[in-house]
C-alpha cells in the first residue's frame, strides 16, 4: 500500500476588485469577487516542501488587480485572460479555473435622472463565470446567483406519494417562492457575454411567471428548456432552486379565517430542488464543471 498525492488546486479566494471607468464623465463601476486557482504539477510543494513550482496566491491577486488597470469588459472574458496568462506563465501550470461573481450597482435617480457617479447597490443577486483553462482548451460555466422570486398563484402542489409519514396537504393555490442560482455551459468562447446573459435572465424570469406550476421541478424543467430553446450556444444549464415555504397562518383562534392571504414565511427547512436540462447532443463537459459545488 502506497499513500500518494491526489488532485489538488490552490489560488485566492475572493479577491474584491472594483473599477471605476472614467474615461467619461458617467462613470461605470464593476464590483467583483474572483477566485482563482491553479492545476499542474505540484507535487514537489505537497511532498517535500520544495515551492518552486508555486505561483503564489499573492501574485495571483496582484495579478487581477494589473489586468484591472487595462479595463475589465466582461466578466467571462476578464477570467479567460486570467486563466490563459496563468496557463500560459509556467510549463508546469497546466489548467487554471478563474470564478467571478459580479454585484450590480444602479445609478441613483435625482430629479428623475441617473446620476454620473452615485449608485445603490442592486439587491442580493450576482452575476456569475466560471472559466477553466485546461491546456489549450476553456470551457466557460456563466450564470447568475441570489435571484430571489415569488408567485402569489399559479401553483399548484398534490398527487404526490404517501406514506406513513406524509403529512402535507395537497393544494390547487400556493405560494411559489425561490432563490434562483443558475449556471450555464457555454459552447465555444466567443460570444456576446453581456447580451446572453441578459436574455437568458428574461427567459428565466418570464418562464417562472407565466407557467402553471404543478411542481416546482416541472418549473425548473421548463425554465431550462426555454433557455435552451432559445440560445443555441448553451450547451446545458444546472439549476438550484430552494423551496421558500410560505405557510398559511390558522387565523381561527382569533375568530378570523384566512383565504390564502396572511402567510408565514420560513426561512428553514426549505426544499432543495435542483436539476440539469441539456441538449442530448451536448459536447463533453470535460472539467467545466470540476470543483463547482453545489449542484447535482
Ligand atoms: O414543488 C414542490 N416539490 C417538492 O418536491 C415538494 N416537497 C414538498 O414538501 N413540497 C414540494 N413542492
Amino acid at each position: 500500500m502506497a499513500i500518494v498525492l491526489g488532485p489538488n488546486q490552490f489560488g485566492k479566494a475572493e479577491v474584491r476588485l472594483v473599477h471605476v471607468d472614467r474615461s467619461t464623465p458617467v462613470h461605470r463601476i464593476t464590483d467583483l469577487n474572483i477566485s482563482s486557482a491553479l492545476r499542474g504539477d505540484f507535487a514537489d510543494a505537497h511532498l517535500t516542501g520544495d515551492n518552486a513550482h508555486i505561483l503564489t496566491t499573492d501574485a495571483q491577486k496582484n495579478t487581477a488587480y494589473a489586468f484591472a488597470r487595462e479595463g475589465v469588459g466582461e466578466i467571462e472574458e476578464f477570467a479567460l485572460r486570467l486563466g490563459r496568462h496563468f496557463t500560459g506563465s509556467f510549463d508546469w501550470v497546466t489548467g487554471a479555473q478563474v470564478e467571478i461573481e459580479q454585484y450590480g450597482w444602479d445609478r441613483i435617480q435625482v430629479d428623475g435622472a441617473g446620476h454620473d457617479h452615485a449608485f445603490s447597490r442592486a439587491g442580493s443577486e450576482r452575476r456569475t463565470t466560471v472559466v477553466t483553462v485546461d491546456g489549450d482548451d476553456a470551457h466557460v460555466v456563466s450564470g447568475l446567483a441570489g435571484l430571489v422570486v415569488l408567485k402569489s398563484t399559479g401553483s399548484e402542489f398534490w398527487g404526490f406519494a404517501q406514506d406513513r409519514y406524509t403529512t402535507l396537504a395537497e393544494t390547487d393555490d400556493r405560494i411559489l417562492a425561490t432563490e434562483v442560482t443558475a449556471r450555464w455551459r457555454l459552447v465555444g468562447v466567443e460570444h456576446d457575454y453581456g447580451k446572453l446573459f441578459t436574455s437568458i435572465r428574461t427567459i428565466l424570469l418570464e418562464t417562472f411567471a407565466s407557467v402553471h406550476s404543478l411542481a416546482l421541478q416541472q418549473t425548473l424543467y421548463k425554465m431550462g428548456e426555454d433557455v435552451l430553446t432559445a440560445c443555441p450556444e448553451v450547451a446545458e444549464i444546472r439549476m438550484s432552486m430552494p423551496n421558500k415555504h410560505h405557510f398559511l397562518v390558522d387565523l381561527a383562534p382569533y375568530g378570523l379565517d384566512n383565504p390564502n392571504m396572511v402567510f408565514y414565511a420560513a426561512d428553514r427547512p426549505y426544499g432543495k430542488i435542483e436539476g440539469t436540462v441539456l441538449r442530448d447532443d451536448a459536447p463533453d463537459a470535460g472539467p467545466a464543471w470540476q470543483t463547482i459545488p453545489g449542484f447535482c
